[in-house]
């Protein structure tokens, strides 16, 4: 292997750090933050002078220990719950840090050891949303003491706790903290249809114009036996986890053997897996296929709802939607996909099939399952436009998803939004 030059960083300004300080602040904005975080953000040192290099590695120094697994904030914004806990997991000792000595702090900050923790604090606050971020690297030089003079690294990571299961004036549940629009649909982008090479410019576009739920479908070029339908994957969803930390992340998994995919998906910071009905196995075909179906999706569904995720159902344009009603009656699911075109591509027809599926969800939620206390959102994704996008929400649908109307639209995205509204 290659060996890496070593190299004398800057405080505060190595690669690693300087990207993950402009990262995390792109990542939540100031006002979705409690105050006093957003303040500290803005103390981040600019300048390498000795002097201040050498104050800054004292103040870290005194700071460590109470950082140390010990700083919350927790902050409560409407009747929603902010907790950001900071941890240092890592450090090290060494005469000039080097890359292979960061990369070490790093590995460190991985999500595996906190998982636990995390899903013990979700439960004992009734659901809710956690989310572990690495803060970065830093390199600093001891200034005083035995050891003045020496370097050190630190590597820090975020662990952030969204409130969940709080009703809003409707009496529907907010998702993960999401605020659905009232009587209004919401409408949640598909990244299908956007630039990819400008991911981050795009999502930043959803987000202003008022659309804080994504779907990003999941396409391995296999299941849908395509080699264009081929997208993203864990990495993808992660780096935009990083980047954005209050969106809605719907992963639309259309790939051979899903189950794969539940962990790292969790890991990297979905919100919601909407896995294929028809990947299950045979369902349509009734009897012990059914029941075969039946098992492996609600096994499918204890996974993903066990590893911190909402966890939805997507059905094709042929599948009869009464297959899946015993799925619903479990509870474990809060959405249904109702596919209007054949999964794969964007800019298909609408299939006008999906309005009686619609409509025959919405009368199962209403007299079945909402009377037992399940609560349940209907999405409609697939050739959603401004003609089409009336006639879903008058059959009942709650959620619109739509790619080639919204990026594609000659007068621009925000004017896209406002017509399907
Ligand atoms: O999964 C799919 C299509 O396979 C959808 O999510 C599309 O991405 C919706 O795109 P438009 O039909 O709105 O272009």
């Amino acid at each position: 292997m290659a060996k890496r030059k070593q190299r004398r960083p800057p405080p505060f300004a190595s690669s690693s750090s300087s990207s993950s300080s402009s990262s995390a602040a792109a990542r939540t904005s100031p006002t979705t933050l409690p105050t006093a975080v957003a303040a500290r953000r803005r103390r981040v040192p600019s300048t390498s002078s000795s002097l201040l290099l050498t104050t800054t590695a004292f103040l870290l120094l005194s700071f460590l220990p109470r950082v140390d697994g010990a700083a919350r904030e927790d902050a409560v914004r409407g009747r929603r719950t902010i907790e950001i806990r900071r941890e240092v997991v890592g450090a090290a000792s060494c005469d000039r840090p080097t890359h292979e000595q960061e990369d070490d702090a790093r590995t460190s900050v991985g999500t595996s050891g906190a998982r636990d923790v995390l899903r013990a604090s979700a439960e004992s606050r009734g659901g809710g949303r956690d989310h572990v971020e690495e803060e970065g690297t830093r390199p600093f030089q001891r200034g005083r003491g035995k050891m003045a003079g020496k370097w050190g690294i630190v590597a820090r990571r975020r662990i952030i706790h969204r409130g969940g299961n709080v009703d809003d004036d409707n009496g529907r549940h907010q998702l993960h903290g999401a605020v659905p629009p009232k009587d209004e649909p919401i409408i949640s982008p598909s990244l299908l249809a956007c630039d990819w090479s400008d991911m981050k410019g795009e999502i930043k576009k959803c987000l202003d114009a008022g659309c804080p739920w994504l779907h990003v479908d999941v396409f391995d070029g296999v299941f849908l036996d395509s080699p264009n339908a081929l997208t993203f994957g864990p990495q993808m969803v992660g780096s935009i986890r990083k980047r954005f930390a209050d969106p809605v992340l719907d992963v639309h998994l259309c790939v051979d053997r899903p189950q794969r995919y539940a962990r790292p998906m969790a890991d990297a910071g979905a919100t919601r897996i909407i896995f294929q009905w028809e990947a299950m196995g045979d369902g349509n075909d009734g009897g012990d296929e059914l029941d075969d179906a039946l098992s492996s999706a609600i096994a499918f569904a204890k996974d993903i709802t066990s590893l911190g995720m909402a966890c939805g159902v997507s059905i094709n344009p042929e599948t009869d939607v009464a297959t899946i009603f015993p799925l619903l009656d479990t509870g474990m699911l809060d959405l249904v996909d109702v596919l209007a075109v054949e999964p794969g591509f964007g800019g298909q027809q609408f299939n006008h099939v999906a309005i009686q599926k619609i409509e025959s969800l919405r009368q199962y939620r209403d007299q079945s399952l909402s009377p037992r206390g399940i609560d349940l959102k209907i999405l409609v994704d697939g050739g959603v436009n401004n003609s089409t996008s009336s006639v879903v929400t008058d059959a009942g649908a709650d959620i619109l998803v739509a790619g080639t109307a919204l990026f594609r639209h000659p007068r621009g995205f925000e004017a896209a939004v406002k017509e399907l509204r």
